[in-house]
């Protein structure tokens, strides 16, 4: 049986003014985590926040023990230097770090002190430093990218260097409200079949009219920023969105 909905509203598309109530607000509406876009307006086109910000609106968000319970922050690091952020954003509350996989091998950024001598570090390697912080790690690729580089890192046998979640973007990353690219469901199909126990998270242009076909490769983990921000009422949207992946597992 692949593993149960988890439900993720974007706080990209929520009120920026009014970040901690909005958050509050939709883990009552039934959400189970909070997708986190961080942007560093390198990587991808556009700018959010950083770590501080995470640090405040973690303040609003009830925290039970369980790290994968309600409200947990689930960061997409839309930025060229992922491990430079890394202890930062475990002190913010960040339980899962997802980095991006092109971003990992194209950084070469030197970053804190104790690292200046390491220029490069494999995705392997930043995902066992993020264990090592006691964060969950995941990892995202973007629509070009080929899920091979996914199994390549889910296939290590040490347990360590695995990441606990991938991210297949169904938009180029970078804004909300873009159109779901059904043509990646095959990747996610891929994952599924070989990882039956896999979280798999998909994200861009997820909605009513576009979870059957996400549910249907696979998917378990549904971020969705303007469809639950934008409704008339987010929880019967978050309830809907669970029902379609529930009933397909
Ligand atoms: O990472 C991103 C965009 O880069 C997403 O998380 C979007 O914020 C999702 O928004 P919708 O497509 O659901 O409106």
């Amino acid at each position: 049986m692949s593993p149960s909905a988890i439900i993720a509203p974007s706080i990209l598309s929520a009120d920026f003014g009014a970040l901690g109530k909005a958050c509050s607000d939709t883990i009552g509406q039934g959400a189970d985590w909070l997708h986190v876009d961080i942007m560093d307006g390198h990587f991808v086109p556009n700018m959010t926040f950083g770590a501080p910000v995470v640090t405040k609106i973690r303040s609003h968000v009830d925290r039970p023990k369980e790290a994968l319970a309600k409200g947990t922050f689930d960061c997409h690091m839309m930025i060229s230097e992922p491990k430079k952020w890394v202890k930062d954003f475990q002190k913010a509350g960040c339980d899962l770090y997802c980095f991006h996989y092109e971003a990992a091998v194209n950084s070469t950024a030197a970053e804190s002190p104790e690292t200046q001598s390491d220029k490069k570090t494999s995705p392997k390697e930043l995902i066992k430093y993020i264990h090592d912080q006691g964060m969950r790690a995941g990892v995202a690729i973007k629509p070009k990218t080929d899920v091979s580089v996914l199994c390549d890192l889910l296939d290590n046998s040490n347990k360590d260097e695995v990441p606990d979640m991938a991210l297949v973007m169904t938009v180029e990353p970078g804004f909300g409200g873009q159109k779901f690219m059904p043509e990646m469901m095959p990747k996610v199909e891929a994952l599924r079949k070989r990882y039956p126990e896999l979280n798999i998270e998909v994200d861009g242009g997820l909605s009513e009219k576009t979870i059957d076909t996400a549910a249907d490769a696979g998917a378990n983990v549904i971020v969705a920023g303007s469809a639950v921000f934008g409704a008339q009422d987010p929880a019967d949207v978050i309830s809907k969105l669970r029902d379609a992946v529930e009933k397909r597992r």
